[in-house]
């Protein structure tokens, strides 16, 4: 196990040789979309077949929507996975996802200026906030966390690229990051330069909000989570 200054996540990742370049580039965690209807969807075979060959190079996610919480735990049992990702999820389901599996990320996003569910954690290892259409590529107004903020880890989502992740970062001051669509050609279909641009941006940058919250005390609530560490799995 490491701890990384930044988590970076690449995500929906359908080819052997994306997830090569992205362990490569220095991502911490590949994310896997089983969602149906996603175009960076894969069957579990498929997902099985990616988690083998990441082989403990780097944490892997299953990424869910539209799962009972048996039928997610389930799949992630299935194929091998270390992680299991929810899409809207109430608490109970969170908690009892967790009764049947040991790791999950919740996914929350922003709506009418609160997040679902709220920030606190249900017990999940850590909070994806996202925009209210997960893997659509569109941002939301950050500004949103002035008001809230994760009482424990979480990652930044949401129309996030090569060219805004360093801002992004600095403003939200994350414990990590998750793209999709900003490392894609066309829908489903990963970059290779655009993976290794958005992780080296990314790693540019995890110093930034930490160096500001030491600097800055009073710069508010958007630098308090710098001291939060994802455990990655690295064999
Ligand atoms: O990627 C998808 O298609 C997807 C489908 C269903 C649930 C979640 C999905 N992706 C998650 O959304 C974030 C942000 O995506 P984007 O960068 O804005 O495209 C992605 O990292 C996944 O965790």
């Amino acid at each position: 196990m490491i701890a990384s200054s930044l988590t970076v996540k690449i995500c929906g990742l359908r080819t052997e040789a994306a997830i090569d370049v992205a362990i490569a580039a220095g991502a911490d965690a590949v994310g896997f979309v089983i969602a149906e209807g996603s175009p960076r969807f894969v069957d579990a075979e498929t997902a099985r077949r990616l988690i083998e060959h990441t082989a403990g190079r780097a944490t892997t996610v299953l990424v869910t929507k539209g799962l009972s919480p048996e039928a997610a735990a389930s799949a992630a049992y299935g194929c091998g996975v270390d992680v299991l990702q929810v899409h809207g999820f109430d608490r109970p389901q969170v908690e009892r996802t967790l009764e049947l599996f040991p790791r999950v990320w919740r996914a929350t996003s922003v709506s009418a200026a609160n997040f679902v569910g709220g920030l606190d954690s249900w017990g999940e290892e850590l909070l994806l906030i996202d925009s209210p259409r997960a893997g659509s590529g569109e941002r939301w107004d950050l500004g949103a966390l002035h008001e809230q903020r994760p009482s424990g880890p979480w990652l930044l989502a949401g129309g996030l690229d090569p060219d805004n992740v360093a801002q992004a970062v600095a403003q939200a001051g994350p414990t990590g990051v998750d793209v999709s669509s900003g490392v894609e050609s066309a829908p489903g279909v990963k970059d290779h330069a655009l993976i290794e641009r958005f992780v080296a941006n990314a790693r540019s940058t995890s110093r930034g909000s930490a160096d500001r919250a030491e600097t800055e005390p009073n710069s508010g609530k958007l630098s308090s989570n710098d001291d939060h560490h994802i455990p990655v799995a690295r064999s």
